[in-house]
């Protein structure tokens, strides 16, 4: 090729990408919403990962256009994404027009990455069929059959805490993790862990792999998701191979041992277990791949987003003390009134407690946000705006939480925002910490109950205080999918 047919070549090519980059980036303005400006190739997400977590770019698009319009167009990558801004659109779309906005739109593979097949992923009918199988799991009734499991695994946490050498400067986020990586563990799977005490589990193991993700693995899922068919056709895969032959190998050695030595537990495996080998009245049974993607998720699911959220609580008690306090107070006083026992009830009847770890969510919830795509265009009620069929939502709860708002001196930690008086005198959709309307999580009661337990029993045993390794203010880890401390979190813990 001479260099003239190449020069002129490639001329071609850099001007038919700019024009089709140019094409993509105008699509909010042809559909006429305020949109925040894209930079190419990240969109609106420049400097994610390398520089700053995604929650702060969220956050400074809902503060720059909030008020002005009830959705704001930005750019993930070269994919369009609406981030609702008023809380009465949010409620319209999260319940009233659900039909609309049921799936999340992420990237999962059946067939060559088994483990993202499942329910916070799946959609439409597969995932309504799935929500109503494994609905039952989560009642108040199963949480009360599971309580003693989790009460015995944290005795072994303050047991392991109290067995430590040096108290003035402990990393609890590692501590927590291995806690609810041991609940998760024995109330998943009905094994019985010890991640607690075993610095080598391997369960432990594969939790960090999977959540302490690199640029790379960030990227690749914002690929995998900007060009989901691609990705499929040429079989993608977010898990690697040793993540998911871990878990298959767990799940499938579980499944055996029961069914030969015919053991119940009434636990979560118990019951993917008979939808995996009796038919239900339609004549479906769960194929393998299906049990093993969920069993996974109940594992990711809930180790991480309950022990994140019991770091923070500790933060922010270390640096309120005369709250840590108050709730010590509440703790003892309940447990007096229920025969000097923590029973499931004692634990329900704690109101204080209920606050604090609300209060938490609220500053730090470990969740930035709810997403939705849009199944068919939708014309957002009294305005001439369309959502486009197939447009990414984003509900940004994180922001919500931190606007003064609905949340005056929002920095501040203040467990009596959630009295129920301030709780009743608020927006329904100004708290979604668990996200609202029939795709909401799941595991709430779970999330609260092992977040519950855990604390009442680490604030009977031990006072939580800052040292000069906790940071202040909290700037979150600009890697982690989740809201996290950047370096653990180092807190002193006096024996009580
Ligand atoms: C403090 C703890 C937790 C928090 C803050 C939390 C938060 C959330 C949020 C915000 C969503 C998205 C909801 C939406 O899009 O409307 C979600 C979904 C989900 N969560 Fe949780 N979660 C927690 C604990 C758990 C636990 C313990 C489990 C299971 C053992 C769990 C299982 C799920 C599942 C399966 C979904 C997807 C539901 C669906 O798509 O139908 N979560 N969670």
């Amino acid at each position: 090729m001479s260099l003239a047919l190449f020069l002129t070549f490639s001329v071609a090519l850099v001007s038919l990408i700019y024009l089709w980059v140019k094409k993509k980036y105008s699509f909010h303005a042809e559909n006429g919403f305020l949109y925040d400006e894209p930079s190419f190739p990240f969109g609106s997400f420049k400097g994610v990962v390398t520089k700053t977590h995604p929650v702060y770019i969220m956050k400074r698009i809902y503060d720059k256009f909030k008020g002005k319009a009830p959705a704001v167009g930005f750019y993930r990558l070269l994919s369009p994404s609406v981030m609702i801004l008023d809380l009465d659109l949010i409620k319209t779309i999260l319940i009233r027009d659900f039909d609309n906005f049921h799936n999340r739109g992420i990237y999962y593979n059946e067939v060559h990455d088994p483990l993202s097949a499942h329910l916070f992923n799946i959609e439409d009918q597969a995932w309504r069929k799935m929500r109503v199988k494994l609905t039952p799991t989560f009642t108040s009734n199963k949480m009360k059959m599971m309580f003693t499991t989790v009460l015995n695994v944290s005795n072994h946490m303050v047991e392991m805490i109290k067995s430590e050498e040096n108290l003035d400067m402990i990393e609890v986020k590692e501590i927590l993790a291995k806690f609810t990586t041991d609940v998760i563990g024995s109330s998943a799977f009905g094994l019985n862990l010890n991640a607690i005490k075993d610095p080598n589990s391997e369960f432990r193991r594969m939790g960090r792999k999977v959540f302490n993700t690199n640029t790379n693995v960030i990227l690749k899922f914002m690929i995998f998701n900007a060009f989901k068919s691609t990705a499929r056709k040429f079989g993608g895969r977010i898990f690697d191979a040793e993540v998911t032959d871990f878990f298959t190998r767990i799940v499938k050695e579980t499944i055996d041992y029961r069914l030969k030595n015919k053991i119940e537990r009434n636990d979560f495996m118990d019951l993917m277990i008979k939808m995996y080998i009796e038919p239900d009245e339609n004549g479906d049974k769960l194929t393998f791949n299906q049990v093993l993607a969920q069993t996974f998720l109940f594992f990711i699911a809930g180790f991480e987003t309950s022990s994140s959220t019991l770091t923070f609580v500790l933060y922010n008690l270390a640096l309120n003390q005369d709250i840590q306090d108050k709730l010590r107070d509440e703790i003892k006083s309940t447990i007096l009134k229920y025969d000097n026992k923590i029973t499931y009830e004692a634990m329900n009847d704690m109101k204080y407690l209920q606050m604090v770890i609300d209060e938490t969510l609220r500053l730090q919830g470990p969740v930035l946000g709810q997403i939705r795509i849009a199944d068919n265009d939708y014309q957002i009620p009294n305005t001439k705006l369309v959502i486009r069929k197939g447009t990414h939502i984003s509900i940004p709860t994180y922001c919500i939480h931190q606007d003064p708002e609905y949340y005056p001196e929002p920095e501040k930690f203040d467990p009596e925002r959630f009295n129920e008086e301030n709780k009743k005198n608020r927006h329904q959709m100004a708290f979604t910490a668990f996200g609202s309307g029939p795709r909401n999580c799941i595991g709430e009661r779970f999330g609260y109950m092992q977040s519950k337990i855990g604390l009442i029993s680490l604030l009977l045993n031990f006072k939580f205080h800052p040292t000069e390794k906790t940071q202040v203010p909290m700037i979150f880890d600009k890697r982690s999918p989740i809201l996290a401390p950047p370096d653990g979190m180092w807190l002193k813990v006096e024996k009580l």
